[in-house]
């Protein structure tokens, strides 16, 4: 049984997804993915994967989602949905749950395979960018300067 009570209009971010997969550029998996999630601001945005044929380039749906994301306006995730060629529910990668924790509104729910999941359940302990803003004066002062920044 799908779990879900949270509210969230599934079947838009669903089809949105589903869209989104058609648009895959995968002349060398064949696999193609697509993601659509909702703004907190009430958009939708979408991706999908972009292979190259140096591999490891390969963008994931995900990171194609979050470029959109940030290029219509930026803002937080508050519900995410992932599909495989056959529309069914896929799972992030390892790398897309660190993409997605990045930009997750509090709270953010994902689809998955048996409902609802939040990224806690899926990426417990993560490294995050509370992390970041916790770094001691200390060690930002011994970042070293970008050329750019630099006075002589
Ligand atoms: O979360 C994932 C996992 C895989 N892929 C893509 C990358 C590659 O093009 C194909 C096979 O790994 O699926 C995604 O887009 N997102």
């Amino acid at each position: 049984m799908t779990r879900t009570g949270s509210g969230i209009d599934w079947e838009r971010l669903e089809s949105t997804a589903r869209a989104a997969m058609t648009r895959a550029y995968v002349p060398y998996s064949r696999f193609p993915v697509g993601a659509a999630a909702l703004v907190e601001d009430g958009r939708v945005v979408a991706g999908c994967n972009i292979e190259n044929a140096s591999l490891g380039l390969t963008l994931c749906a995900e990171c194609s989602l979050v470029s959109n994301l940030q290029m219509t306006g930026g803002g937080r995730l508050v519900a995410f949905y992932c599909v495989d060629g056959n529309g069914q529910v896929l799972m992030p990668c390892g790398r897309c749950r660190q993409l997605l924790l990045e930009f997750q509104a509090p709270g953010m729910r994902l689809m998955g395979p048996d409902g609802e999941l939040t990224m806690e359940d899926i990426l417990p302990h993560a490294f995050g960018p509370a992390d970041m803003t916790g770094m001691t004066q200390q060690a930002q002062q011994a970042q070293p300067t970008h050329p750019t920044e630099r006075t002589r």
